[in-house]
Parts: C-alpha cells; structure tokens; sequence
C-alpha cells in the first residue's frame, strides 16, 4: 500500500556567513547549507495496518511524511503509495490519501465547519447521498452536532482537530496520516479521537500512518512502529518486541503492610528499586516496594510467591518499563 524506498530528501537554503551584518552578506552569496532531513528511509505498510512512525524533534517524520502525500518531492528514492507517485500524480494520490497536520488546520477560518466539508466534497466530487451518509456518520461518531454550524475560527483545538479528521476522511480514502493529531488535546478529547481511529482502522480496514511523541497514543494504536532518528531507521518491527529487546524487564510493584517485614529471604532474580523507575504507581510510597525482574528468567507467579514469603503484602500489580523510556533506551542505542 505505501512503499518507501532508499528515500532521501535534502534542503538546501543560503549559507550563513562569518562576521559582520551576515544576512547582507548572504544576499550576495552563492554559498548554500545543506540539511538532509531523511537521509535513506525505506520501509513498506500493507494495506489496513495501523502503524506508529516515531522520532524525536527533527527526526524528518513529517519530511517524510510529506514526501508521501506529494506535498515534497524527494531528492532521491521512491516512493509508492497505492501505485502512485505521490509529487508527480499529486491529484491522483490526493484521492485516496486523507491527511492531518496537527498543527494546521485545512478547514477555512471564516466558515463555519459544515460550510468546510460542504467545500472539500465539491473539490472531491462527492454526490449528495454519499457527502451526507459520511457527514451524518462522523457527526455521530464524533459528536459534532453541537459545533457543525460554529465558524472554525470560534472552535476548541479538540472541536477543530475533529473537524480536520473528518475533513481528511469525507473522501473515504483508504490511507490516512496523521501528523501529530493528538498535539495539545485535553484527555478526553485525545480518547476521542483516538477510539475514532481504531474504529476506523477496524471498520472499514483503512491504513494508518500515525506520527506522534503521544507514547499513550502509540501504545493504545500502534502494533508496529517505525522509528527514525537523524534522518534514519532505527527500528522497524512490533512494539512487544522493541521492549523485549531493550527493557526486557517488568516491575512487580507492593504494597506492603509494614517495610520492616523483611525476614533476611532473598528473592532471586529480581533487584528492588524505587518507585521513580516506574513512576509513582501506588498512594502510599513508604510502604511501596518495587521489584525489577527479568520475566523469561522467572515466571510471575513464582515471583510473587517468593514475594509473599518475604513481605506481608496487601495489594500487587505488574507494570512494564514505559515506552517512553524503552524508546530513550533505543536512541541512546545501548541495549539492555
Ligand atoms: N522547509 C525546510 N527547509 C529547511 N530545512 C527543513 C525544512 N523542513 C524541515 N527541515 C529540517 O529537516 C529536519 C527534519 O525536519 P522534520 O520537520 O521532518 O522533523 P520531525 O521529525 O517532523 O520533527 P518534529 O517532531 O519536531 O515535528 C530538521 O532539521 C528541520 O529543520
């Protein structure tokens, strides 16, 4: 469905000089600075897969992401989305790709949202049947009937975000990407939109590319990320196997009647650590104790066992390490 290979794209913009009054300077130079922002992507998305493609700040996401909606042409590489090459059958492409950036809206400012879609399904052709079955659709689905007559400039940030998804989404295109949708939502709002990309991946089995530093979103959506840095692929693969690879561990956390009910037993194969490794889980961290273990060297339930012999225990929960530091991990490249 989507096809990426060898990708490059390079921007190139003036030289900043040495010395005095550079920006004068620069106007009578041809020296230029060049930023490769994807320096050699490939990577492939079968159709209906849902699939995280994540980075940290200037990784070259929406470079990328670009690139694939024809927004950018490439500098080198290919790439296939539905067939097509996307900068130079930009139209054709546009029909089957439905896109948003988080940070912009396509919406028009002035008009109200019913307004907006009523524009895009005369650019996309839309007869009168099928723009009102999606129309009523999404209204429900997303519950916009409150704010459908509200001029865009007048909405929430959630209230636009869902204006923008259902503007990507009129068409009924069979890949969507989303650029930082969830960017700045309250959590009912992001729990919204996130269920309608599910439901949406589930139902009608449309391909999502999703790029996001949402670590919620991407465990709640995602099986499979990408992840780039500097331009590259790091890791490509399932999200399960990302943390076996680089924090093979889980934390077995208890609450504990006493902290003193230690009776000098050792409990092999798993280390005590505080509660900043998993963040604060429980209401009362004096009585908290955290133990890391290596879940393929001892099963769970014989941890806890072994757990129950050396502290008097009154509740237990299983925490894996947070995505957020398995992919710091994954950027420091220092596997575990
Ligand atoms: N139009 C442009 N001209 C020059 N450099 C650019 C341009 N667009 C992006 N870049 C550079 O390319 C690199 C990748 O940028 P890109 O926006 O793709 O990153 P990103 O992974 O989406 O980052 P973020 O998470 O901050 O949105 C950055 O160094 C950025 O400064």
């Amino acid at each position: 469905m989507i096809e990426a290979a060898d990708l490059v794209k390079e921007f190139s913009r003036p030289a900043v000089l040495p010395g005095r009054l550079p920006r004068l300077r620069g106007l009578f130079s041809t020296r230029r600075e060049v930023t490769r922002a994807v320096n050699g992507v490939s990577f492939e998305v079968e159709p209906s897969e849902l699939v995280g493609y994540l980075g940290p700040n200037g990784a070259g996401k929406s470079t990328t992401i670009k690139m694939l909606t024809g927004i950018l042409q490439p500098t080198s590489g290919v790439c296939r989305v539905s067939g097509l090459e996307p900068a130079a059958d930009r139209a054709r492409n546009a029909r089957n790709i439905g896109v948003v950036f988080g940070q912009r809206t396509q919406l028009w400012y002035d008009l109200p949202l019913r307004d907006s879609f009523e524009v895009l399904a005369d650019l996309y052709g839309l007869d009168r049947s099928t723009y009102r079955r999606r129309v009523g659709l999404f209204t429900e689905l997303l519950d916009l009937s409150e704010f459908l007559d509200t001029p865009v400039r007048s909405l929430s940030l959630g209230q636009r975000m869902r204006g923008d998804l259902v503007a990507a989404m009129l068409h009924e295109p069979s890949i969507l990407f989303l650029d930082e949708p969830t960017v700045g939502l309250d959590v009912v709002a992001k729990a919204r939109l996130t269920e309608f990309i599910v439901e949406t991946n589930r139902t009608d089995g449309t391909t999502v590319v999703l790029t996001t530093h949402d670590m919620e979103d991407v465990e709640r959506l995602c099986r499979r990320i990408i992840v780039i840095d500097a331009g590259t692929v790091l890791y490509d693969g399932d999200l399960t196997r990302l943390r076996e690879r680089f924090m093979p561990y889980r934390f077995l956390v208890l609450t504990v009647a006493e902290r003193s009910v230690r009776r000098g037993v050792e409990i092999p194969l798993a280390t005590e650590v505080g509660t900043a490794a998993v963040g604060a889980v429980l209401p009362y961290p004096d009585r908290c104790v955290v133990l890391r273990f290596d879940p393929r060297k001892i099963a769970t339930p014989e941890l806890i066992a072994r757990a129950s012999q050396v502290y008097q225990v009154d509740e237990l929960s299983i925490v894996d390490p947070r995505l957020t530091d398995v992919i710091s991990q994954l950027y420091e490249g220092l596997p575990t």
